[in-house]
């Protein structure tokens, strides 16, 4: 969908921002570019759009050459969100979001139409549409964004560092967010980040950029994680990156036997056979737990046995019903299986379905 194809960027003072970068952004998938201060990661994104145009080298979008059209045209038809938001101060949120379809020539009313539906659909209600950005939270602020960067509903959505300026909190919400919408829309959504975990929640692949604008690898997430091609990508992706993998691999292939009948540590149940605690026969002390499903996460797993008095996981159905429990001894050994098997496939055998809290498991998943 967008291909750059050996392409430089000199800027006029001899700094080369980007260097003989070749690289395909399939579509319908969230790329996610990465790297530290000053590797060229918003100057690549700004060529897609024409906001910068190469010294050399081809950009295409959708096959056509990005300099083979008119720069004002092609970044009406592809979003994009930067992190302070770029709301005009002095128009309602509403006719923020209309700006791009009125300059398409779509009429007022349409426009605020579309505009309505699309705050809605970021998840502002129709009274912040009457208020001006300024009474807005910064995290509001970024959902105005991200629906004015949708209004023309373009294939292509550009975001440079959208959820910079927001705290965790609300960095993980807008996160969560966008995944929710990426499962609805499908863009081509080209995504900066200094974070390598917003990164890894985001992307289906990741592309690891070093000063000097050089390209040094471009995979899947857990591509990236089990097989970092140097020492650089492995320093930038963190001590963490074993932890990162788990929270991309689901439960669901760790065996599960009977919960414990006997023994010091016993499950209570509630009526319908959904867990509520371990017990204490010896104390008669409750612990409470978190029963896992088979979509959440190795590293919730992991965290789980490790909380739990016994080592056990509780592992329930959909519907929360037990389904059995699993040791820390399992879990651990899957959690070698699915590093070796990431390492010989670039993929992680399966990825979660729901994120746990601060576990780090991957939005695009919990949309499903
Ligand atoms: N208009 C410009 N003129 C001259 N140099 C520029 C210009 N824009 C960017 N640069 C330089 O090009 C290099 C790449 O900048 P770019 O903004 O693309 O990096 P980045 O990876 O997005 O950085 P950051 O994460 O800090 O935003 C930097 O050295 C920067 O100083």
């Amino acid at each position: 969908m967008i291909q750059f194809d050996t392409v430089h960027k000199r800027f006029p003072n001899g700094t080369t921002a980007v260097d003989d970068l070749s690289l395909d952004l399939p579509e319908g998938g969230v790329t996610v570019l990465v790297g530290s201060s000053g590797c060229g990661k918003t100057t690549t994104l700004r060529m897609i759009n024409r906001m910068v145009d190469p010294t050399s080298g081809t950009i295409r979008v959708g096959g056509r050459d990005v300099l083979d059209q008119d720069a004002a045209e092609l970044r009406r038809s592809i979003g994009y969100v930067i992190q302070q938001s770029g709301l005009f101060p002095h128009r309602t949120v509403l006719d923020n979001v209309a700006t791009v379809p009125l300059l398409l020539g779509w009429g007022r009313r349409k426009a605020r139409a579309r505009a309505a539906e699309l705050l809605d659909t970021v998840g502002l209600s129709p009274d912040a549409g009457k208020r001006y950005p300024h009474q807005l939270s910064g995290g509001q602020q970024q959902r105005v964004g991200v629906a004015r960067a949708l209004a023309a509903d373009p294939p292509v959505l550009l975001m440079d560092e959208p959820f910079g300026a927001v705290d965790p909190v609300v960095r993980t919400q807008l996160q969560d967010e966008l995944l929710r919408l990426q499962e609805e829309l499908g863009k081509t959504i080209v995504f900066v980040t200094h974070d390598i975990d917003e990164a890894v929640r985001l992307g289906d692949r990741i592309a690891v950029f070093r000063t000097g604008g050089r390209l040094v690898q471009c995979a899947p997430p857990a591509e990236l994680l089990a097989r970092p091609v140097d020492d650089f990508v492995a320093d930038f992706l963190g001590a963490e990156r074993g932890l990162k993998l788990l929270s991309l691999t689901t439960l669901a292939g760790v065996p599960q036997g009977p919960a414990p009948d006997g023994g010091r540590w016993t499950l209570a149940l509630d009526s319908a056979r959904k867990p509520l605690a371990w017990h204490d026969t010896e104390t008669n002390v409750r612990t409470p737990l978190r029963a896992l499903r088979d979509g959440d996460s190795l590293l919730a797993a992991l965290n789980e046995s490790i909380a739990a008095p016994g080592g056990l996981v509780a592992r329930v159905d959909s519907t929360g019903v037990l389904t059995g429990v699993s040791s820390r001894d399992d879990i651990h050994t899957h959690a070698g299986a699915a590093h070796a098997q990431a390492a010989l496939t670039g993929n992680a055998p399966s990825a979660p379905t729901g994120p746990g809290p601060g576990e780090g498991a991957p939005a695009k998943d919990a949309a499903a």
